[in-house]
């Protein structure tokens, strides 16, 4: 998705700040509560290239393929940089984003290890059930690549065992879809575990109808 030169000078701009932040001692702002190391790019300049971003890229791709969870009426963003290493943060815990489509792009630099882990798209309710196998997806970082998917896709990031891993994360929200969302108390359609719910109660219901009909055949005949 991104050249290598735009990736370094990226980097380098990120570095910039990092060294201002240490030399001044000033008080940043984490990218969120599970990294200690990295960035908000939009709290120095760079909030109007993501904005343009999403909107030019990632909402077009977005309406297509994420539609059932807002994905046709992003608006809001929150963009950061996040940094691994051995004297970084060295993985990231399984979780879900604070966003509902994510672009997550590798900057570099030299690393490795820093796979990341998917295991099935949940809503509130059932963020803690089980994985079935086949939810198991795992993506290896490559620099200059992206990967887009849901916020609420369960995910982490296994250990980086040696170099620097620079990544650009980008949570993209929906205001729309978080207000609708407070209004609906069912299923969801884009819930991996509502989804097997919805099909077990209608196996069951159509069970219990034959064994109804089945019944009345038999009672008809005899
Ligand atoms: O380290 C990564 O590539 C994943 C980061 C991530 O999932 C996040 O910041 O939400
Ligand atoms: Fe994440």
């Amino acid at each position: 998705m991104l050249q290598p030169d735009f990736c370094e000078l990226l980097v380098t701009e990120v570095e910039n700040f990092q060294g201002w932040v240490n030399e001044t001692n000033f008080r940043i702002m984490r990218p969120n509560t599970m990294n200690r190391y990295g960035c908000v790019l939009d709290d120095f300049g760079l909030e109007t290239m993501l904005d343009k971003l999403m909107e030019d890229f990632i909402c077009p791709i977005s309406k297509v393929f994420f539609p059932e969870v807002g994905g046709s009426t992003l608006d809001t963003h929150h963009g950061f940089v996040v940094e691994y290493g051995i004297d970084r943060d060295v993985e990231l815990g399984f979780h879900v984003d604070d966003s509902e489509v994510t672009l997550n792009v590798c900057l570099g630099k030299q690393f490795s290890g820093g796979d990341l882990f998917f295991r099935g798209v949940r809503c509130d309710k059932h963020v803690n059930s089980e994985t079935q196998s086949e939810e198991i997806f795992d993506y290896p970082h490559v620099p200059g690549h992206a990967i887009l998917h849901r916020g609420r896709h369960r995910h982490g990031a296994r250990a980086t065992t040696s170099g620097r891993r620079v990544n650009l994360l980008l949570w993209c929200r929906s205001s729309v879809f978080r207000e609708l969302k407070k209004y609906q108390k069912d299923f969801s359609n884009w819930c991996g575990e509502c989804k097997r719910e919805k099909k077990e109660r209608q196996r069951q219901s159509i069970a219990a109808t034959k064994l109804e009909i089945l019944k009345r055949d038999g009672q008809t005949a005899s």
